[in-house]
């Protein structure tokens, strides 16, 4: 195992807060998986995320205790070199843009100029990048002229063309419409495919439980539990740490109640047909 980037009692308090974001938190993570992150509304996710960035304490200062090592180095050690590195979408897609550019073509150029890419290269990834999110027909409209969907999308596009190994992804389809939320997952799932790793923070279960190979849940800023997806959101004790478990857990749960028995507590659509096609044939015979 490869651990790509790691926290080491890791502590944080934002300034002038008297409770901390995160508590001792100690992980690995492996390059190449997808990591899902979920919890309940203030339970650290975001802080999580934004540390794992740099800009926990960089941008928000506070106080930290511990440290992040990004390939068996500080996270510090990296300077201005860690935008390279790692992609960052941010909750609010407002946030990621520069402010400085009249058109999404520009915008989504804009990192791409800022990490010294080769000028005869910006053009074709740019427009690689506008295709898999679905915004090739904006890239001349103002930035500042988009819908919440649109700009979530952007601001993606913006962070796939730097192609970092780690992309981080903040809640990204929060405000995408269930096509575009789709594509976004797909687009994750091809980003495996390419041996990168990628670090999601989603409200949506369901399609973490389909697309993600480890799921952390964090509780009140303690990470609480990580690891084998299936066990974790098949636990019926999920909703109660501010998770909503996936519609096929929840069923199956529902119906263990009524005596029916299985094997295992499905998580996904698929295995849940397959559960049922298991318990139609017993049934059968
Ligand atoms: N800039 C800040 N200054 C002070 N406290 C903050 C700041 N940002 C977040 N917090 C606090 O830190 C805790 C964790 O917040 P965080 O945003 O990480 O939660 P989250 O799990 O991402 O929530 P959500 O699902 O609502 O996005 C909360 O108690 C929150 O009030």
């Amino acid at each position: 195992m490869f651990s790509i980037i790691e926290c080491r009692n890791i502590t944080y308090y934002y300034p002038l807060s008297r409770f901390p974001a995160l508590i001792d938190i100690n992980i690995a993570l492996e390059a190449g998986k997808i990591y899902g992150i979920l919890g309940a509304n203030g339970s650290g996710k975001t802080t999580f995320c934004s540390l794992l960035r740099g800009f926990v304490p960089a941008f928000y200062q506070g106080t930290l205790t511990g440290e992040v090592l990004l390939k068996n180095k500080p996270l510090s050690d990296y300077g201005g070199l860690l935008a390279k590195e790692i992609g960052y979408v941010f909750q609010n897609p407002f946030t990621q843009l520069s402010g400085v550019k009249d058109t999404v073509f520009e915008e989504v150029a804009y990192g791409l100029e800022n990490i010294g890419a080769d000028a005869d290269t910006i053009e074709p990834r740019v427009i690689q990048a506008m295709e898999k999110t679905n915004i090739k027909d904006l890239a001349l409209k103002n930035p500042l002229h988009l819908s919440g969907g649109q700009l979530q999308r952007t601001a993606l596009a913006s962070v796939l063309v730097q192609e970092p190994d780690i992309l981080i992804l903040d809640e990204p389809t929060s405000q995408l419409d269930p096509q575009e939320t789709r594509n976004v997952f797909d687009i994750v799932k091809a980003l495996k495919e390419q041996k990168k790793t990628v670090i999601i923070a989603e409200h949506k279960t369901d399609l973490i439980a389909e697309y993600a190979d480890e799921v952390l849940i964090f509780e009140k800023g303690r990470l609480t539990n990580r690891g084998n997806i299936n066990h974790i959101l098949s636990s019926p004790d999920l909703i109660d740490r501010g998770v909503l478990p996936p519609q096929a857990a929840l069923l199956s749960n529902k119906l263990k109640q009524y005596g029916i028995s299985f094997d295992s507590i499905p998580i996904t659509y698929d295995q849940a047909l397959n559960v049922i096609n298991r318990l139609l044939h017993t049934e059968k015979r």
